[in-house]
């Protein structure tokens, strides 16, 4: 979506989870959680390991489905697999594992996959991932053998294969794992001008800092609002620092306490 499109209703979530349950085996994952992500958010979602950030990303494109709970994407409640298709093609899921994402002998073609699967021409399709590559400074890279790129190089194709689609969304999970600082650097000057809303899992403090526009904190199987405070001495960036409550437990009250409260 370009920035000077305005949704019919800008109040209305790109994405909303009300209330969603999931459980891995015996293991409650997920015990309730209440989600919007709107237009021109970047939201941080952090929380320890396994706490169940990557599975909320999985659920969102309809890769895991809740036991309960709604999920609305686009204004739409997504129930069932065929309500997945247009979240998928809308919604762009950057995954933790590079190798989960290409499967295409060379850069080019993984990148026009995306393109081509939403019914764009041969000519279209590499048109966009020739572009897109470009705004990534991976032009030179096009022709090269996918399973031979480094990790960072990697992550940064695989984050082409996403942005080739033009998604109105990105759900990126750990996008700096494996880029060295430069790259890094050159990564979030990338995103932070784009116009996507985007959900990020990272453990990466200084990147969030750098791009978020608010934070959320999943711990028990609950996700809590964290507070971003911004830096004003900071004069070059508006730097935000990221602050956790290393014990939720009030906010997990709170939280818990409201729900009930609600229904
Ligand atoms: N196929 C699966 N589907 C859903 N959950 C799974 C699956 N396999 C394992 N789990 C469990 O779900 C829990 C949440 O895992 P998840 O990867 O979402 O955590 P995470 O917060 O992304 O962790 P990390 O920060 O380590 O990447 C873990 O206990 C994990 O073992």
């Amino acid at each position: 979506m370009s920035s000077n499109e305005i949704p019919s209703d800008f109040q209305t979530p790109l994405i909303e989870l009300r209330d969603i349950v999931f459980d891995h085996r015996d293991r409650q994952v997920l015990k309730g959680v209440d989600f919007s992500l709107h237009a021109g958010e970047r939201v941080a979602l952090v929380g320890p390991n396994g706490a169940g950030k990557t599975t909320l990303l999985h659920l969102l494109v309809g890769l895991h489905r809740p036991r309960a709970g709604t999920l609305l994407a686009f204004g739409r409640e997504r129930r069932v697999e065929s309500d997945f298709h247009e979240v998928r093609a809308r919604i762009g899921l950057l995954f933790q594992d590079s190798d989960d994402q290409l499967f295409c002998p060379t850069v080019l073609e993984d990148v026009a996959f995306g393109p081509l699967n939403l019914g764009r021409s041969p000519d279209e399709a590499r048109g966009d991932a020739l572009r897109t590559l470009a705004v990534l400074g991976l032009e030179d890279f096009s022709e090269r053998v996918t399973h031979r790129l480094s990790a960072g190089e990697k992550r940064l194709v695989a984050l082409a294969t996403v942005l080739a689609m033009n998604p109105s969304a990105l759900l990126l999970d750990e996008p700096t794992n494996g880029l060295d600082e430069a790259t890094e650097q050159r990564l979030i000057a990338h995103l932070s001008g784009l116009d996507q809303a985007m959900l990020i899992v990272s453990h990466d403090r200084a990147f969030l800092e750098r791009l978020a526009t608010r934070a959320v904190h999943l711990v028990d199987g609950r996700l809590n609002e964290a507070t971003l405070h911004r830096h004003p001495h900071v004069h070059h960036h508006s730097h935000l620092h990221l602050h956790l409550a290393n014990d939720s437990t009030d906010h997990q009250d709170a939280a818990h306490a409201d729900h009930h409260g609600s229904s």
